[in-house]
């Protein structure tokens, strides 16, 4: 059943996947370093007029609208235009998509790009499948189960892997689902610990050719380095090093023994 935790754990180490991020700016270091941790290669570039090339040299796109800006918005056209005409698949994490109208047009906008995957917190998630206003700010008000229903709507409606991630993470294509109750809620106390995440799924779904075995085990793998490092963390702070050194030492027998995915 975990066998393509261990699979996902092992493959991402050996073809030390590139993976392009049109990230924010909040969650480019972390970001970068979880990849490089979980043994990826990552590369942060906004700009149009690489796009193209990346998207030819990189094994995945991740594209995260948490600091939106018009040229951001650029960037990302771009970057989505220059993974499709390649075949790479792409991550959508729509930070945020609750807070204003701005973030609902442009993540709308985005989904029609056709991501593979779509990662996002409840409230995000109910933000694009309903156009509904919620959250607060980046973080959800809502627990994954309240965004269940959309979120198989909205696998369905977009033909993409959406990922609910919470206590509880909920993946499905609209008709398989998994739900990961892995995690601690130290990773609620780390800015761009989700957006991080969305990162690595990234790295995964460059390695794994299913894109729902791909998110389900990025989480799990991520949310069992999380439980690793809040064994011997001090605090937010000593959590953060504490995670990255949790990813760099996981193994994949390790990872699938732990994995609490039904
Ligand atoms: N209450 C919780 N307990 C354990 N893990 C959690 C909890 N809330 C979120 N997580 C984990 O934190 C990570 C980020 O998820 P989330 O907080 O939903 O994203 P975001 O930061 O985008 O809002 C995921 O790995 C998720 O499993
Ligand atoms: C605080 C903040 N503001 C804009 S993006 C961002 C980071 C959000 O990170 P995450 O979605 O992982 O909590
Ligand atoms: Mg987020």
């Amino acid at each position: 059943m975990t066998g393509f935790v261990a699979e996902g754990v092992e493959r991402v180490r050996r073809e030390a996947p590139l993976v392009h991020n049109v990230t924010n700016l909040v969650a480019m270091t972390l970001s970068a370093n979880v990849l490089i941790a979980a043994g990826a290669s990552p590369i942060m570039s906004a700009a149009p007029e690489e796009a193209g090339e990346l998207a030819a040299l990189s094994g995945a796109l991740v594209v995260n609208m948490g600091t939106l800006t018009r040229d951001w918005v650029e960037g990302a056209e771009a970057a989505v235009a220059g993974a499709r005409t390649a075949g790479k698949p792409w991550v959508l994490d729509p930070v945020g998509a609750g807070a204003t109208a701005y973030r609902r047009e442009i993540a709308a906008r985005l989904l029609a790009g056709r991501p593979r995957i779509v990662r996002g917190n409840a409230s995000e998630i109910l933000a694009l499948e309903r156009g509904a206003s919620g959250g607060k700010g980046v973080d959800s008000t809502a627990g994954s189960d309240a965004a269940a229903e959309a979120a198989m709507a909205l696998a369905s409606r977009a033909r993409a892997v959406v990922a609910v991630t919470g206590a509880v993470d909920l993946v499905t294509d609209g008709s398989r689902t998994f739900r990961i109750a892995n995690g601690h809620p130290l990773l609620t106390r780390t800015t761009a610990s989700g957006c991080a995440l969305t990162a690595l799924i990234g790295a995964w779904a460059a390695v794994l050719p299913d894109p729902l075995e791909a998110t389900a085990g990025a989480i799990a793998a991520y949310g069992i380095a999380a439980e690793r490092a809040a064994e011997i963390a001090q605090g937010c702070g000593s959590f953060v090093a504490a995670l990255l050194d949790a990813l760099g030492s996981l193994d994949g027998p390790t990872a699938a023994r732990l994995a609490r995915i039904a």
